[in-house]
Protein backbone atom coordinates (compact mmCIF):
# COMPACT_ATOMS: atom_id res chain seq x y z
CA UNK A 1 0.00 0.00 0.00
CA UNK A 2 1.22 3.30 -1.22
CA UNK A 3 1.44 6.75 1.08
CA UNK A 4 -1.50 8.23 -0.74
CA UNK A 5 -3.68 5.12 -0.03
CA UNK A 6 -2.05 5.12 3.39
CA UNK A 7 -3.27 8.80 3.84
CA UNK A 8 -7.06 8.20 2.19
CA UNK A 9 -7.56 5.90 4.90
CA UNK A 10 -6.42 7.50 7.51
CA UNK A 11 -8.90 10.41 6.43
CA UNK A 12 -11.71 8.35 5.95
CA UNK A 13 -11.35 6.82 9.00
CA UNK A 14 -11.08 10.17 10.53
CA UNK A 15 -14.07 12.20 8.93
CA UNK A 16 -16.23 8.71 9.87
CA UNK A 17 -14.50 9.39 13.61
CA UNK A 18 -16.35 12.63 13.47
CA UNK A 19 -19.32 12.19 12.37
CA UNK A 20 -20.05 9.39 14.91
CA UNK A 21 -18.18 11.91 17.67
CA UNK A 22 -20.69 14.97 16.59
CA UNK A 23 -23.98 11.99 16.47
CA UNK A 24 -23.13 11.00 19.96
CA UNK A 25 -22.56 14.46 21.48
CA UNK A 26 -25.59 15.81 19.98
CA UNK A 27 -27.50 12.20 21.26
CA UNK A 28 -26.21 13.07 24.64
CA UNK A 29 -26.98 16.80 24.49
CA UNK A 30 -30.61 15.47 24.02
CA UNK A 31 -31.14 12.72 25.93
CA UNK A 32 -29.97 14.29 29.14
CA UNK A 33 -32.52 17.11 28.20
CA UNK A 34 -35.32 14.82 27.35
CA UNK A 35 -36.32 12.36 30.48
CA UNK A 36 -37.18 15.60 32.38
CA UNK A 37 -38.55 18.25 29.40
CA UNK A 38 -42.19 17.52 28.11
CA UNK A 39 -40.48 19.62 25.45
CA UNK A 40 -38.83 17.11 23.74
CA UNK A 41 -40.69 15.48 21.31
CA UNK A 42 -39.39 11.41 20.17
CA UNK A 43 -39.17 11.11 16.55
CA UNK A 44 -39.93 7.59 15.00
CA UNK A 45 -38.79 7.53 11.57
CA UNK A 46 -40.72 4.53 9.96
CA UNK A 47 -40.09 5.57 6.08
CA UNK A 48 -37.45 2.62 6.11
CA UNK A 49 -40.06 0.21 6.77
CA UNK A 50 -43.82 1.34 6.66
CA UNK A 51 -42.38 4.45 3.63
CA UNK A 52 -40.89 1.60 1.40
CA UNK A 53 -43.05 -1.99 2.06
CA UNK A 54 -45.49 -1.08 -0.38
CA UNK A 55 -43.28 0.16 -3.31
CA UNK A 56 -43.70 -2.17 -6.58
CA UNK A 57 -40.63 -1.65 -8.09
CA UNK A 58 -37.69 -3.69 -6.27
CA UNK A 59 -35.67 -0.67 -4.36
CA UNK A 60 -31.89 -1.89 -4.42
CA UNK A 61 -30.96 -3.47 -1.04
CA UNK A 62 -27.52 -0.41 -1.03
CA UNK A 63 -29.96 2.22 -1.48
CA UNK A 64 -32.03 1.05 1.41
CA UNK A 65 -28.96 0.84 3.29
CA UNK A 66 -27.96 4.54 2.57
CA UNK A 67 -30.99 5.81 3.54
CA UNK A 68 -31.05 4.65 7.08
CA UNK A 69 -27.45 5.31 7.45
CA UNK A 70 -28.33 9.04 5.90
CA UNK A 71 -31.08 9.69 8.52
CA UNK A 72 -28.77 7.99 11.47
CA UNK A 73 -25.53 10.34 10.35
CA UNK A 74 -26.96 13.42 8.50
CA UNK A 75 -30.53 13.89 9.92
CA UNK A 76 -29.19 12.72 13.38
CA UNK A 77 -32.43 10.68 13.71
CA UNK A 78 -32.16 8.84 16.63
CA UNK A 79 -35.16 6.02 16.28
CA UNK A 80 -35.11 4.39 12.93
CA UNK A 81 -37.35 1.41 11.83
CA UNK A 82 -34.77 0.22 9.29
CA UNK A 83 -37.15 -3.84 7.90
CA UNK A 84 -39.53 -6.13 8.55
CA UNK A 85 -39.18 -9.06 9.75
CA UNK A 86 -42.35 -10.73 7.74
CA UNK A 87 -42.97 -13.21 5.42
CA UNK A 88 -41.21 -12.46 2.00
CA UNK A 89 -44.41 -13.92 0.30
CA UNK A 90 -46.66 -11.33 2.50
CA UNK A 91 -43.91 -8.10 1.69
CA UNK A 92 -41.68 -8.87 -0.99
CA UNK A 93 -40.27 -5.81 -0.57
CA UNK A 94 -39.21 -6.68 3.12
CA UNK A 95 -37.21 -10.07 1.74
CA UNK A 96 -33.41 -7.98 1.99
CA UNK A 97 -34.62 -7.84 5.77
CA UNK A 98 -31.38 -9.35 7.15
CA UNK A 99 -28.97 -7.95 4.91
CA UNK A 100 -30.50 -4.75 5.37
CA UNK A 101 -29.80 -4.91 9.03
CA UNK A 102 -26.25 -6.32 8.85
CA UNK A 103 -24.95 -3.82 6.21
CA UNK A 104 -26.01 -0.61 7.99
CA UNK A 105 -23.31 1.30 9.73
CA UNK A 106 -24.82 1.57 13.50
CA UNK A 107 -24.14 5.06 15.01
CA UNK A 108 -24.22 4.53 19.01
CA UNK A 109 -26.75 6.03 20.91
CA UNK A 110 -29.56 5.16 17.30
CA UNK A 111 -32.11 2.79 18.18
CA UNK A 112 -32.60 0.53 15.06
CA UNK A 113 -35.70 -1.31 15.23
CA UNK A 114 -37.70 -3.91 12.89
CA UNK A 115 -41.34 -5.37 12.30
CA UNK A 116 -41.68 -8.85 14.19
CA UNK A 117 -45.02 -11.01 13.11
CA UNK A 118 -43.80 -14.00 15.09
CA UNK A 119 -40.84 -15.92 16.63
CA UNK A 120 -39.68 -16.94 13.14
CA UNK A 121 -39.44 -13.11 12.21
CA UNK A 122 -37.93 -12.51 16.09
CA UNK A 123 -35.37 -14.93 15.39
CA UNK A 124 -34.36 -13.70 11.92
CA UNK A 125 -34.45 -10.36 13.43
CA UNK A 126 -32.20 -11.19 16.44
CA UNK A 127 -29.24 -12.91 14.38
CA UNK A 128 -29.33 -10.03 12.35
CA UNK A 129 -28.24 -8.11 15.39
CA UNK A 130 -31.10 -5.84 15.90
CA UNK A 131 -31.97 -3.40 18.62
CA UNK A 132 -35.45 -3.43 19.44
CA UNK A 133 -38.52 -5.28 17.89
CA UNK A 134 -42.08 -4.29 17.12
CA UNK A 135 -45.51 -6.61 17.17
CA UNK A 136 -48.19 -5.42 15.43
CA UNK A 137 -51.56 -5.99 16.35
CA UNK A 138 -55.11 -4.45 15.24
CA UNK A 139 -58.18 -3.19 16.77
CA UNK A 140 -60.08 -4.52 13.66
CA UNK A 141 -60.70 -8.36 13.50
CA UNK A 142 -60.90 -7.84 9.45
CA UNK A 143 -58.02 -6.09 9.28
CA UNK A 144 -55.60 -8.51 11.49
CA UNK A 145 -56.78 -11.83 9.12
CA UNK A 146 -55.88 -9.52 6.21
CA UNK A 147 -52.55 -8.09 7.15
CA UNK A 148 -51.22 -11.01 9.37
CA UNK A 149 -53.67 -13.82 8.93
CA UNK A 150 -55.36 -14.70 12.34
CA UNK A 151 -57.94 -12.86 14.54
CA UNK A 152 -56.51 -10.74 16.81
CA UNK A 153 -57.21 -13.24 19.89
CA UNK A 154 -54.85 -15.74 17.75
CA UNK A 155 -52.24 -12.79 17.08
CA UNK A 156 -52.01 -11.76 20.93
CA UNK A 157 -50.95 -15.67 21.99
CA UNK A 158 -48.36 -15.31 19.38
CA UNK A 159 -47.26 -11.90 20.38
CA UNK A 160 -46.64 -13.56 23.36
CA UNK A 161 -44.40 -16.06 22.42
CA UNK A 162 -42.30 -13.14 20.73
CA UNK A 163 -42.36 -11.38 23.60
CA UNK A 164 -40.88 -14.10 25.77
CA UNK A 165 -38.08 -14.93 23.73
CA UNK A 166 -37.51 -10.97 23.57
CA UNK A 167 -36.97 -10.53 27.10
CA UNK A 168 -34.79 -13.43 27.38
CA UNK A 169 -32.96 -11.75 24.90
CA UNK A 170 -33.37 -8.30 26.52
CA UNK A 171 -34.88 -6.70 23.84
CA UNK A 172 -37.45 -4.17 23.92
CA UNK A 173 -40.38 -4.26 22.26
CA UNK A 174 -42.98 -1.87 20.77
CA UNK A 175 -46.20 -2.95 20.32
CA UNK A 176 -48.76 -1.10 17.43
CA UNK A 177 -52.47 -1.13 17.37
CA UNK A 178 -53.50 -0.58 14.03
CA UNK A 179 -56.59 0.64 12.33
CA UNK A 180 -57.65 2.99 15.97
CA UNK A 181 -59.59 5.27 13.72
CA UNK A 182 -61.23 3.16 11.04
CA UNK A 183 -60.09 0.38 9.25
CA UNK A 184 -60.39 -0.72 5.50
CA UNK A 185 -62.79 -3.54 5.94
CA UNK A 186 -65.09 -2.54 8.72
CA UNK A 187 -65.51 1.43 8.67
CA UNK A 188 -65.72 2.85 11.64
CA UNK A 189 -63.66 1.17 14.81
CA UNK A 190 -64.85 1.33 18.55
CA UNK A 191 -62.33 3.64 20.93
CA UNK A 192 -63.01 1.11 23.51
CA UNK A 193 -61.80 -1.89 21.50
CA UNK A 194 -58.51 0.24 20.65
CA UNK A 195 -58.16 0.74 24.52
CA UNK A 196 -58.62 -3.19 25.03
CA UNK A 197 -56.02 -4.09 22.78
CA UNK A 198 -53.52 -1.44 23.49
CA UNK A 199 -53.89 -2.42 27.50
CA UNK A 200 -52.83 -6.01 26.39
CA UNK A 201 -49.76 -5.19 24.67
CA UNK A 202 -49.03 -3.04 27.49
CA UNK A 203 -49.90 -5.86 29.90
CA UNK A 204 -47.57 -8.25 27.61
CA UNK A 205 -44.85 -5.94 28.72
CA UNK A 206 -44.61 -3.46 25.39
CA UNK A 207 -42.85 -0.42 26.30
CA UNK A 208 -44.15 1.74 24.31
CA UNK A 209 -47.96 2.03 22.33
CA UNK A 210 -47.83 3.03 18.35
CA UNK A 211 -51.78 3.78 17.64
CA UNK A 212 -51.77 3.86 13.53
CA UNK A 213 -54.26 5.90 11.76
CA UNK A 214 -53.75 3.14 9.10
CA UNK A 215 -55.54 4.38 6.79
CA UNK A 216 -55.32 8.25 7.70
CA UNK A 217 -59.38 8.20 7.55
CA UNK A 218 -59.37 10.06 11.44
CA UNK A 219 -59.97 13.94 12.34
CA UNK A 220 -59.16 15.38 15.40
CA UNK A 221 -62.22 14.85 17.32
CA UNK A 222 -62.10 11.12 16.67
CA UNK A 223 -58.33 11.19 17.65
CA UNK A 224 -58.63 13.33 20.71
CA UNK A 225 -62.04 10.90 21.81
CA UNK A 226 -59.87 7.26 21.18
CA UNK A 227 -56.73 9.15 22.89
CA UNK A 228 -59.32 9.90 26.17
CA UNK A 229 -60.06 6.24 26.08
CA UNK A 230 -56.41 4.75 25.72
CA UNK A 231 -54.87 7.19 27.84
CA UNK A 232 -57.01 5.38 30.20
CA UNK A 233 -55.07 2.26 30.39
CA UNK A 234 -52.03 3.17 29.07
CA UNK A 235 -49.79 5.84 30.73
CA UNK A 236 -49.04 8.90 28.10
CA UNK A 237 -45.40 8.82 28.17
CA UNK A 238 -45.88 5.36 26.86
CA UNK A 239 -48.07 6.50 23.56
CA UNK A 240 -47.02 7.34 20.69
CA UNK A 241 -49.16 8.10 17.30
CA UNK A 242 -48.63 6.78 14.19
CA UNK A 243 -50.82 8.75 11.43
CA UNK A 244 -51.13 8.83 7.65
CA UNK A 245 -51.76 11.34 5.73
CA UNK A 246 -54.41 9.62 3.45
CA UNK A 247 -57.10 12.88 3.76
CA UNK A 248 -54.47 15.03 5.08
CA UNK A 249 -55.67 15.14 8.68
CA UNK A 250 -51.74 13.74 10.08
CA UNK A 251 -50.37 16.98 11.06
CA UNK A 252 -53.65 17.91 13.15
CA UNK A 253 -53.94 14.58 14.52
CA UNK A 254 -50.14 15.32 15.68
CA UNK A 255 -50.99 17.86 16.73
CA UNK A 256 -54.24 16.73 19.03
CA UNK A 257 -51.87 14.01 20.90
CA UNK A 258 -49.55 16.71 21.23
CA UNK A 259 -52.13 18.66 23.33
CA UNK A 260 -53.19 15.54 25.52
CA UNK A 261 -49.32 14.81 26.44
CA UNK A 262 -48.00 12.27 23.82
CA UNK A 263 -44.76 12.87 23.15
CA UNK A 264 -43.50 10.60 20.54
CA UNK A 265 -44.88 10.74 17.20
CA UNK A 266 -43.87 8.46 14.21
CA UNK A 267 -43.55 9.95 10.98
CA UNK A 268 -42.16 8.67 7.59
CA UNK A 269 -39.70 10.77 5.67
CA UNK A 270 -40.84 12.69 2.18
CA UNK A 271 -44.21 11.06 3.31
CA UNK A 272 -43.43 8.03 2.00
CA UNK A 273 -45.27 4.91 2.66
CA UNK A 274 -48.86 2.97 2.63
CA UNK A 275 -49.79 -0.40 3.87
CA UNK A 276 -50.47 -3.26 1.08
CA UNK A 277 -53.17 -4.46 3.39
CA UNK A 278 -54.53 -1.35 2.97
CA UNK A 279 -55.36 -0.48 -0.31
CA UNK A 280 -55.25 3.37 -1.53
CA UNK A 281 -53.30 4.47 2.14
CA UNK A 282 -51.08 6.84 1.33
CA UNK A 283 -48.03 7.43 3.43
CA UNK A 284 -47.04 8.77 6.65
CA UNK A 285 -47.34 12.41 7.86
CA UNK A 286 -43.93 13.32 6.57
CA UNK A 287 -40.95 13.82 8.52
CA UNK A 288 -39.98 16.96 7.56
CA UNK A 289 -43.73 18.07 7.98
CA UNK A 290 -43.71 17.09 11.81
CA UNK A 291 -40.58 18.08 12.62
CA UNK A 292 -40.97 21.79 11.16
CA UNK A 293 -44.16 22.52 13.14
CA UNK A 294 -42.69 20.81 16.05
CA UNK A 295 -39.78 23.55 16.12
CA UNK A 296 -42.37 26.14 14.91
CA UNK A 297 -43.46 25.38 18.39
CA UNK A 298 -40.64 25.16 20.54
CA UNK A 299 -40.02 21.60 20.54
CA UNK A 300 -37.11 19.93 20.66
CA UNK A 301 -36.34 16.87 18.27
CA UNK A 302 -32.48 16.72 18.00
CA UNK A 303 -33.30 16.55 14.41
CA UNK A 304 -31.28 18.40 11.47
CA UNK A 305 -34.61 19.20 9.20
CA UNK A 306 -32.03 20.79 6.67
CA UNK A 307 -30.24 17.64 6.22
CA UNK A 308 -33.50 15.40 6.71
CA UNK A 309 -35.21 17.97 3.33
CA UNK A 310 -31.94 16.84 1.36
CA UNK A 311 -32.09 13.15 2.02
CA UNK A 312 -35.90 13.40 1.86
CA UNK A 313 -35.55 14.95 -2.40
CA UNK A 314 -32.96 12.53 -2.97
CA UNK A 315 -34.68 9.68 -2.25
CA UNK A 316 -37.80 10.71 -3.85
CA UNK A 317 -35.78 11.07 -6.86
CA UNK A 318 -34.56 7.47 -6.92
CA UNK A 319 -37.89 6.39 -6.47
CA UNK A 320 -39.37 8.32 -9.04
CA UNK A 321 -41.93 9.93 -6.81
CA UNK A 322 -42.99 13.30 -6.52
CA UNK A 323 -41.93 14.16 -2.61
CA UNK A 324 -44.92 13.92 -0.47
CA UNK A 325 -43.54 16.75 1.91
CA UNK A 326 -44.92 20.12 1.58
CA UNK A 327 -41.60 21.72 4.03
CA UNK A 328 -39.32 19.21 2.03
CA UNK A 329 -40.43 21.09 -1.32
CA UNK A 330 -40.92 24.44 0.00
CA UNK A 331 -37.39 24.22 2.13
CA UNK A 332 -36.00 22.71 -1.69
CA UNK A 333 -37.23 25.73 -3.12
CA UNK A 334 -35.93 28.43 -0.76
CA UNK A 335 -32.38 26.55 -1.12
CA UNK A 336 -32.36 22.99 1.20
CA UNK A 337 -30.61 23.93 4.29
CA UNK A 338 -31.39 27.66 4.67
CA UNK A 339 -33.92 26.94 7.50
CA UNK A 340 -32.66 26.20 10.89
CA UNK A 341 -36.02 25.93 12.44
C1 LIG B 1 -47.62 -13.10 9.95
C2 LIG B 1 -47.45 -13.91 8.69
C3 LIG B 1 -46.04 -14.49 8.59
C4 LIG B 1 -48.43 -15.07 8.77
O1 LIG B 1 -48.53 -15.70 7.51
P1 LIG B 1 -48.99 -17.20 7.38
O2 LIG B 1 -49.00 -17.55 5.93
O3 LIG B 1 -50.25 -17.40 8.15
O4 LIG B 1 -47.78 -17.92 8.16
P2 LIG B 1 -47.39 -19.40 8.39
O5 LIG B 1 -46.87 -19.50 9.80
O6 LIG B 1 -48.49 -20.35 7.95
O7 LIG B 1 -46.14 -19.59 7.40
C5 LIG B 1 -46.32 -19.55 5.99
C6 LIG B 1 -44.94 -19.39 5.34
O8 LIG B 1 -44.35 -18.16 5.72
C7 LIG B 1 -43.11 -18.37 6.40
N1 LIG B 1 -42.99 -17.40 7.48
C8 LIG B 1 -43.77 -17.27 8.56
N2 LIG B 1 -43.36 -16.23 9.30
C9 LIG B 1 -42.28 -15.72 8.69
C10 LIG B 1 -41.42 -14.64 9.00
N3 LIG B 1 -41.58 -13.89 10.08
N4 LIG B 1 -40.42 -14.36 8.14
C11 LIG B 1 -40.23 -15.12 7.03
N5 LIG B 1 -41.02 -16.14 6.68
C12 LIG B 1 -42.04 -16.44 7.52
C13 LIG B 1 -43.21 -19.79 6.91
O9 LIG B 1 -41.92 -20.33 7.13
C14 LIG B 1 -43.95 -20.46 5.78
O10 LIG B 1 -43.05 -20.64 4.70
P3 LIG B 1 -43.24 -21.85 3.64
O11 LIG B 1 -43.19 -23.09 4.47
O12 LIG B 1 -44.58 -21.63 2.98
O13 LIG B 1 -42.07 -21.66 2.69
C15 LIG B 1 -47.76 -13.08 7.42
O14 LIG B 1 -49.12 -12.78 7.44
C16 LIG B 1 -46.97 -11.83 7.33
O15 LIG B 1 -45.76 -11.87 7.17
N6 LIG B 1 -47.63 -10.68 7.44
C17 LIG B 1 -46.95 -9.37 7.45
C18 LIG B 1 -47.77 -8.36 6.77
C19 LIG B 1 -47.09 -7.01 6.84
O16 LIG B 1 -45.89 -6.92 6.98
N7 LIG B 1 -47.90 -5.98 6.73
C20 LIG B 1 -47.41 -4.62 6.72
C21 LIG B 1 -46.95 -4.15 8.08
S1 LIG B 1 -48.26 -3.73 9.20
C22 LIG B 1 -48.50 -2.09 8.91
O17 LIG B 1 -48.02 -1.59 7.94
C23 LIG B 1 -49.25 -1.30 9.92
C24 LIG B 1 -48.33 -0.44 10.79
C25 LIG B 1 -47.44 -1.29 11.68
O18 LIG B 1 -47.46 0.35 9.99
C26 LIG B 1 -49.14 0.49 11.69
C27 LIG B 1 -50.25 1.24 10.95
O19 LIG B 1 -49.98 1.95 9.97
O20 LIG B 1 -51.37 1.12 11.41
Amino acid sequence: MGPDEVRAIAISFLSLSLVYQSRIANYRRHSTSSSSSTNRVKIVEVGPRDGLQNEKQVIPTPTKVALINRLATEATLSHIEATAFVSPKWVPQMADNAAVLSSITRVPGVTYSVLTPNVKGLEGALQAGVGEVAIFGAASEAFSRKNINCSIEESLARFQDVMRVAKERNVPVRGYVSCVLGCPYEGSVKPEKVADVAAKLLAMGCHEISLGDTIGVGTPGAMANMLDHVLKVVPVHQVAVHCHDTYGQALANVLVALEKGVRTVDASVAGLGGCPYAKGASGNVATEDVVYMLHGMGYETGVDLGNLVKIGNWISAELGRENGSKVGKALAGAGEGKSKL
